[in-house]
């Protein structure tokens, strides 16, 4: 059982229990333009699934598709057996490009999930403002998005997303447009947080190294459908050699 798995009853409460996420045969595609066929995949509850691929094969599809925000074209995606129909705050989404709200403060930003959910404002402060310390922001509840650095704002996105007690976090590139040494900070930060929820995570990368470093699994979006899917041992241990799994994502790609 990993570390996550026996998180307790507190942290359970604190962040909602993992959704299971099931991909059947689900084709997806933009008006003629067809992405993906015929994909299948499981993700289990608490797992973090990373999707890796060439620029094009279809990941940000794929986590739209599970987002809610775009319908299959065939097949069905399932949350906990019910299929997806539209976006659900049990599903957060966190994007490359920060998806704050330019006119609220840090503090107003982290609460929306809250009160989006109904929690009484004394409630959503206190919880706003302790993901925002858990995200090394303490001090800054009262400032604007453009008076944060790139990596600060995505410490914002991350404690938005994780404030409102999601089942699912869905991350796309969301490092990706930071420099090396910010987004490393950001990657231990990510694996620190993720012990204090249960919740699945699903992220797409075009970064192995990352994929390597975040994932339970990995799966490789080759150009029309799921190329492989690789299981990586001892999750998020940094010291073990993943050389040879690298060697067969780069491969697969
Ligand atoms: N809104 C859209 N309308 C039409 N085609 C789209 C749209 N979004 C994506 N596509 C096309 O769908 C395919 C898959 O795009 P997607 O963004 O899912 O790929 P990706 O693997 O996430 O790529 P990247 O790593 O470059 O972000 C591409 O051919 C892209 O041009």
């Amino acid at each position: 059982m990993s570390a996550r798995t026996a998180g307790s009853a507190v942290q359970a409460a604190r962040v909602g229990a993992g959704l299971a996420i099931r991909l059947e045969g689900v084709a997806l595609g933009y008006g003629r333009h067809a992405v993906l066929e015929d994909l299948r995949l499981d993700i289990a509850p608490g797992e973090v699934l990373v999707i890796v691929g060439p620029s094009g094969s279809g990941k940000s599809t794929v986590l739209r598709a599970i987002a809610g925000l775009l319908a299959p074209r065939a097949g069905r995606v399932l949350a906990e057996g019910v299929p997806v129909t539209r976006p659900s705050a049990d599903r957060a989404m966190v994007f490359q490009d920060d998806a704050l709200l330019p006119w609220r403060t840090v503090l107003r930003n982290v609460e929306l999930p809250l009160r989006i959910r109904g929690v009484p404002r004394r409630q959503r402060r206190t919880a706003a403002a302790s993901w925002i310390a858990r995200v090394g922001l303490a001090g800054c509840e009262d400032r604007l998005p453009r008076e944060l650095s790139g990596g600060m704002r995505q410490r914002v996105q991350l404690a938005r997303s994780l404030a409102g007690a999601p089942r699912a976090v869905l991350m796309d590139e969301p490092f990706g447009a930071l420099d090396a040494q910010t987004r490393g900070e950001m990657q231990r930060l990510l694996l620190d947080v993720l012990r204090d929820t249960l919740a699945t995570v699903v992220f797409v990368t075009h970064d192995v190294d990352e994929a390597l470093l975040l994932a339970d699994r990995v799966v490789v979006l080759g150009r029309g459908g799921v190329g492989c899917v690789l299981q990586v041992p001892e999750p998020r241990t940094p010291d073990i050699d993943r050389a040879g799994l690298r060697a067969r994502i780069i491969e697969e790609l």
